[in-house]
């Protein structure tokens, strides 16, 4: 199932699965089937994958400027998260919106969000996995966050002193950015 989301062109994936005595089998990802439903999207070239030990952790909101910036396929493969996607493509209609989904493992939804947008998403229990599939390679010298907490994202947990890395401790806050992505939207 593929729903579209406040944002033009996040969209909120649910592949179906297919369940039997042993559990379930589902394809997390097919182009073939997701073009036949009129959704195309870029060649992916990178899979992550991160675990999160402890319920509240923030990672984000982190981004990769052009000429490497990553639209990025995003799955929860065991707990729950609250994923967020930003729109911080310069002359957007939508610039600074946001939306967030729970993604888990149960839910099995996968947030497609193109480049242009800050990612990120806080965890709402222990050892929460995401996997997520990018279009462009990690590219250090142009990796990029935005503080959590000065996009005015409604967090599932409010109030919470989060985990996060150092590097999202010394994020910029949004009204001091200068977005470094100009596309015709
Ligand atoms: C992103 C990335 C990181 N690394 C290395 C660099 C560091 O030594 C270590 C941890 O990196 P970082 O702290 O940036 O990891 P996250 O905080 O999970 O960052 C990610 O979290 C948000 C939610 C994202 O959407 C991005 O993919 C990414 O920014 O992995 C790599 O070797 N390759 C990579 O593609």
């Amino acid at each position: 199932m593929i729903e579209q989301t406040a944002i033009p062109g996040v969209l909120l994936i649910t592949p179906p699965r297919f369940g039997d005595h042993r559990g379930f089998f589902s394809e997390s990802w097919n182009r073939k089937k997701l073009e036949a439903e009129g959704i195309v999207l870029p060649e992916f070239v990178q899979d992550n994958h991160s675990l999160s030990r402890e319920k509240g952790t923030v990672r984000g909101l982190h981004f990769q400027s052009p000429p490497h910036a990553q639209g990025k396929l995003v799955r929860c493969g065991r707990g729950v998260i609250f994923d967020v996607a930003v729109d911080v493509r310069r002359g957007s209609p939508t610039y600074g919106r946001w939306v967030g989904y729970e993604l888990s493992f149960d839910n099995g939804k996968q947030l497609w969000i193109p480049d242009g947008f800050l990612h990120g998403f806080m965890t709402l229990s222990d050892d929460a996995e995401i996997c997520y599939k990018c279009t462009d390679h990690y590219a250090p010298e142009c990796d990029g966050a935005v503080k959590w907490d000065s996009c005015g994202i409604d967090w599932p947990i409010a109030d919470i002193v989060p985990i996060i890395s150092g590097k999202d401790q010394e994020a910029q806050h949004l009204s001091d950015f200068d977005t470094p992505f100009s596309y015709e939207v």
